[in-house]
Formats: C-alpha cells, structure tokens, sequence
C-alpha cells in the first residue's frame, strides 16, 4: 500500500500540489486524473522520488520514502516499476536488451537468468518473438508492452505509468489498459496510472483521484465518476467526451 499525506510542491512563486493525501491498494490500479498542468506528474515524480516536495509523508507499505536512508530508500526504489510517458526505450537497444536493463543494473543474476526473465516478461505482454527487433522496428503499442515488461522485470510491488494511452489508437489503448490490469491483479501490485483518457476512465478506473490546479477535488471509482457534484469534474468529463465524440 502507498500513502501520501499532505504533499505540497511550489515551483518560484507557483503552487502546483496544494496538500494531496491520497491510498493506493495493492491489486487495485488507480488512476490519478485532471486537465493539463494540473500537477498530476508533479505528484507521480514527488511519489517516486524524482522531485523532492517541499512537504507531506510517502508511505510504502509504511515505510517513510522521504525521510529514509539511502540503503531504505534504494530498496523501496528497486520495489517500483515505471512506464514513462513515450515509453522511454533505448533505441541502441534490441527489445530483449530493453528488458534486461534492470536486472543488469541492479542484480547479480547470470547472463542466463537474466534473459530467461527478460524472456518470461515479454511472454506476458505478448511479444514472445520479438526479442531481437530494434525499438525503430516495432509500433506504438508495441514498445508501450515493451515499457511494460521492462517495468516488471524485477517483480514491483508498486507500478507507476505515466500517461500510458499516449499516441495510441482506441483499441491499442484499451488492451494496453486491460494488460497493466491484469498484471496488478495477478501479482497484487499497487499501481497508480496518469491518465487523461476517458476510456481508461471507465474501464480501469476502480480507483480515482481527480486533481484541479494542485488540489484533489475529488476521489471515486469509474461507476461515480459521472454523479458527482464537482463542477470542474463534470467540466473535464464533458470536455473528455466531447473530444471523444469529435473524433469519431
Ligand atoms: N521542474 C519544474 N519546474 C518548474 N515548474 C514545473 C516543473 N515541473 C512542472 N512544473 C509546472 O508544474 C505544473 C504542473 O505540471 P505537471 O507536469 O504536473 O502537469 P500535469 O497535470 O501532469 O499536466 P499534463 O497532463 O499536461 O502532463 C505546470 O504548470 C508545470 O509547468
């Protein structure tokens, strides 16, 4: 289980995260939500440890990320999982390769064991085969399950991905989303997801955290989603839906 309590971000005179408390559960994927610039990604990189924020606890599976030692915060570190926006391969690198990386940064496993698992993790998401492609070779959605299989590599317990629906079509999104589903469900990770999608929204969405200009305003699952009370919820969804009917 993550928590975050209180987090607060200020950039020179800018408040981007207003005070976030929030719980993420193992086994379920939760989505953080809201319209640009709104400190969705603030928030993600204050809870992985690439921003420090200026106040507020980190909790994994309560250990206090924030004010850890380095050798606690390394092993938290080595817990997460993460799917970058655009997937962030290495393009000098074959797809297997991509997927080893972790484990030959950070284990001591041999060459064998190494791509054994690269292999069982690409198996998971579909791309038994495709090993040896460069990233240039392969589509959208290919190199998103790429991200995906990199991201497990080392059994997270916590995954986090960062606008996983990013330049892919309808459908390859929605199999991109019931994938990182079936992933948290099957080995109970806690995963959090930036999403703008609204597809993501009501099929995934058994958690959902609404941001507005660094604040929560709002926290419920796909099947309130469209009840509340929010304007500025109802505003993003009408404007969500719009679009989507658009571009029909
Ligand atoms: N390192 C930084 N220095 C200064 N300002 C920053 C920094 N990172 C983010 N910001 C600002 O913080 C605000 C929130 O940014 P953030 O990237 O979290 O938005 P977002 O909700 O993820 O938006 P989008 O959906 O467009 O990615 C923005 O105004 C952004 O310009």
């Amino acid at each position: 289980m993550i928590e975050i309590k209180n987090i607060t971000k200020t950039f020179t005179d800018r408040q981007v995260l207003a005070g976030i408390d929030g719980t993420f559960r193992p086994g379920d994927t939760s989505l953080i939500i809201g319209g640009s610039g709104t400190g969705k990604s603030v928030l993600l990189k204050c809870m992985i440890g690439l921003i420090t924020p200026d106040s507020g606890e980190v909790l994994y599976d309560g250990r206090n990320f924030l004010t850890s030692n380095i050798d606690e915060q390394k092993t938290i570190r080595r817990e997460m999982g993460v799917l970058f926006q655009g997937s962030a391969l290495f393009d000098s690198k074959t797809v297997l390769e991509n997927v080893r990386f972790p484990l030959d940064m950070l284990t001591e496993q041999s060459a064998a064991e190494k791509n054994e698992r690269a292999l069982e993790c690409l198996r998971r998401v579909g791309l038994e085969g495709a090993g040896d492609r460069m990233p240039s070779e392969i589509s959208g959605g290919m190199k998103k399950r790429v991200g995906i299989a990199r991201a497990i590599v080392l059994n997270p317990k916590y995954l986090f991905c960062d606008e996983p629906n990013s330049g892919l079509d309808p459908l390859t999104s929605i199999k991109i989303d019931q994938l990182i589903k079936e992933i948290t469900d099957e080995y109970r990770i806690t995963t959090v997801v930036i999403t703008h999608d609204m597809n993501s929204m009501m099929e995934i969405g058994e958690k959902i955290m609404f941001l507005y200009k660094g604040n929560k305003l709002w926290e419920g699952n796909s099947d309130t989603l469209t009840q509340s009370d929010v304007a500025e919820l109802n505003e993003f969804i009408y404007a969500n839906k719009l679009l989507r009917e658009t571009a029909r």
